[in-house]
């Protein structure tokens, strides 16, 4: 699908959708158990992929049709059984790494695949580690990538993982280990890159019962934990990466006088609320309601500033197009990281920015805009069949000058199904085709 954009103002209430990482992790985590309900989550083409897993290996998710988002879920019990067929994880990072530890406990074999993608992206130290682990962990075609084997029951132990690839193969030994025999205790060979994506693991864990423990070298878990949420009930936060685009869209287009106020956005774990203190750095004026969980944000005249994501990874694309809407440089500083996602984001955003006007440089680590050097303008984008990507463009496109075109903006399915609908609902002209 292409959607157009025109040149648009914004102004009024939206709500952000449940938050995906911690969809994932509920719905993993009341599969490891016997039985849990997660209230709110976020249903999109990521999470229900994380859904048919705990299917095939022998749970069961049910939505409940009575007007509560709810998802029933019968868990496999701490162990999972072989499915019947090749586990497909599509376009989801998060569900492949989670699936491949879960996988390793099976008493047989477990077949991953994925899109295009997701076949291209980093599995081989996940991989590395479970056989240390004493499981099975193979990549079909021996780099490193799916398709992938993982099986053998592993028993737990303990393990030394880069931590500069990707913080989900910690997620994914931490979730794992606590049903093991042994426990699982991480050591960290590097820095840990997107570090607060396992505090939000260590979070949802302590909420279904399980201890994870913070160590010297990195975490470790006790085996023989059960998964069981206070109540039986697991209730989902709002998504800050996604809250990204829309307070973006009122930083750069909201009417004067009038603001974005953003629903949905209670404190938790997530790193990436640090989109607040980057628009507040770039000169806008946001004020967040912690209690009744809004956040508000007029338009305002950006300047550019230096951000180091290495903790905020899916916040690169949004600060990119702020930066080319900002007065002076903005510098994205640590984004090698960046350059493993659904697609190179740092590139992407490099040339898809550039192609409408922006001046921008890239460097492995580190993406500057050069916001004095660009006059946005509407023009045909390719959303890179990455969801950040489509509706980092999206917002571009709000105060580029003429119609932008994106290709693949279906992909907003991946995190945020009602993305468009949402900005039209703030006023924004678009067309879908
Ligand atoms: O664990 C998670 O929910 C995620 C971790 C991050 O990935 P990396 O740890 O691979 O950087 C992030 O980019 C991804 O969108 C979601
Ligand atoms: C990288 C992302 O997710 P995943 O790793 O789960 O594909 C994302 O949502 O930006």
């Amino acid at each position: 699908m292409d959607v157009t954009i025109s040149t648009s103002r914004v102004r009024g209430r939206t709500r952000a959708p449940p938050s995906k990482s911690y969809t994932h992790r509920a719905i993993l985590a009341a599969g490891y158990g016997d039985e849990a309900t997660v209230t709110d989550p976020l249903v999109s083409a990521d999470t229900k992929a994380t859904m048919r897993a705990v299917d095939a290996f022998g749970g069961s998710v049910e939505r409940a049709e009575d007007g509560n988002a709810r998802l029933v879920v019968e868990g496999f019990g701490g162990r999972p059984g072989v499915p019947d067929d090749v586990v497909n994880c599509e376009n989801s990072g998060t569900t492949m790494r989670l699936v491949t530890a879960c996988g390793a406990l099976a008493d047989g074999l477990v077949v991953l695949t994925g899109d295009d993608s997701l076949r291209s992206r980093p599995q081989g130290p996940l991989l590395s580690a479970v056989e240390e682990l004493g499981g099975r962990g193979e990549s079909t075609r021996g780099n490193g990538q799916a398709p992938l084997v993982v099986g053998g029951s592993t028993p737990g132990g303990r393990v030394s993982i880069p931590g500069d690839v990707s913080s989900q193969y910690i997620t994914a030994l931490l979730m794992a280990g606590a049903v093991t025999d042994e426990g699982i205790e991480v050591e960290l060979e590097t820095e840990l890159k997107s570090a607060p994506y396992v505090d939000i693991t260590v979070e949802v864990l302590e909420d279904f019962g399980v201890e994870v423990e913070r160590t010297d070298e990195g975490f470790a878990v006790s085996g023989g934990q059960s998964y069981a949420p206070e109540g039986g009930e697991y209730a989902v936060p709002g998504d800050f990466s996604s809250m990204s685009y829309l307070l973006a869209a009122g930083a750069v287009a909201a009417e004067d006088g009038a603001s974005v106020v953003v629903e949905g956005a209670r404190p938790s774990a997530q790193g990436d609320s640090a989109i607040l203190d980057v628009l507040d750095s770039m000169g806008a004026d946001v004020a967040w309601d912690r209690e009744a969980g809004e956040i508000t944000v007029p338009r305002a005249d950006l300047t550019g500033t230096t951000v180091d994501v290495g903790d905020t990874p899916d916040l690169l694309p949004t600060i990119a197009t702020l930066g080319a809407v900002a007065a002076g440089d903005t510098v994205i500083e640590n984004c090698e990281h960046v350059r493993y996602k659904e697609t190179d984001r740092v590139s992407a955003m490099a040339e898809e920015l550039g192609k409408m006007g922006a001046s921008v440089t890239e460097r492995e680590d580190r993406l500057t805009i050069h916001g004095d050097e660009t006059d946005l303008v509407g023009a045909r984008v390719d959303g890179r069949a990455d969801h950040r990507v489509v509706m980092s463009l999206a917002v571009a496109g709000l105060v580029a000058d003429g119609e932008t075109t994106i290709a693949g903006a279906e992909h907003v399915d991946v995190s945020f199904p009602d993305f468009f609908d949402a900005i039209e609902s703030l006023g924004v002209e678009l067309r879908r085709e």
